[in-house]
């Protein structure tokens, strides 16, 4: 179908578990809390009324980006759509820091240092022994990922490594032949894939905060500029959450 734009839905999940405990996540495959759940039907709802229709998904390998999917695509009553699931668009992995609490952290290591381990673009988390319970080479979810590519820890730049190749070879060939294209992902992953649609230095990525639940639109040209970018939800609500993502890293006073 030849057009002159495309037009590509991102959404974070929905409030976590380890969300709520203020935990870094990373792989680790933690549910949605019944808040989690409502955001992701939220943001069904919200796309099913603003006119928004699909032709194919993605998503991670982990539960809440996949639940949150799940509950978009029943209230768009789009439940038959195609869905891919891949490592590639899993989380950033948080290496040894996954489990610890992300204020504790910032009393203990400083604030500045936390924002630099959630936010930076090329300072990795200190990464994760070889067969720690938590090491994905050992883990049966990513059984079927080549052992070499499998982390013990990222920085954005390593997400971004692993993420972006995956949209330019399997994404964007959908959306040049017409394709609606859908993507349930995660903070960072998502922030992986906005620092290369929108050019951002890492400067500019650092500040970059992804709101749980809420679909974010983008229309792209056909040499894929950026002509558009909104959330789709009420904006007070939205910068509320962006503001409570940043705040996660700070101590607690
Ligand atoms: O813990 C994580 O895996 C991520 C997303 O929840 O957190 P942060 O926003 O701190 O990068």
């Amino acid at each position: 179908m030849a057009q002159d734009t495309m037009t590509l839905v991102i959404i974070r999940h929905g409030e976590s578990e380890w969300n709520k405990l203020n935990l870094f996540t990373g792989w680790t495959d933690v549910d949605l809390t019944e808040q989690g759940h409502k955001e992701a039907t939220e943001g069904g709802r919200a796309l099913k009324e603003a006119g928004f229709d699909f032709d194919v998904c993605y998503t991670s390998l982990l539960k809440r980006a996949i639940h949150t999917l799940n509950h978009v695509l029943d209230e768009m009553d789009r439940n038959w759509l195609p869905v891919y699931k891949t490592w590639r668009l899993n989380e950033r992995h948080y290496g040894a820091l996954q489990g610890l609490n992300k204020a504790k952290a910032a009393e203990e290591h400083g604030e500045a240092q936390v924002k630099i381990w959630r936010r930076s673009f090329d300072v990795q988390p200190p990464a994760l022994q070889p067969n720690d319970e938590r090491d994905p080479h050992i883990q049966d979810q990513f059984r079927d990922v080549p052992q070499e590519d499998l982390p013990y820890t990222e920085c954005l730049k390593d997400t971004i490594a692993r993420a972006w190749p995956y949209f330019e070879q399997t994404i964007k060939p959908q959306m040049e032949a017409g394709k609606r294209v859908l993507i349930a992902a995660h903070g960072n992953s998502l922030r992986a894939l906005v620092m290369q649609f929108e050019h951002l230095t890492p400067e500019q990525i650092l500040e970059v905060n992804i709101p749980t639940g809420i679909p974010c639109a983008y229309t792209f040209d056909k040499d894929w500029n950026v002509l558009d970018k909104h959330y789709i939800g009420d904006p007070a609500t939205i910068e509320a959450k962006i503001n409570a993502v940043a705040n996660q890293g700070k101590a607690k006073k």
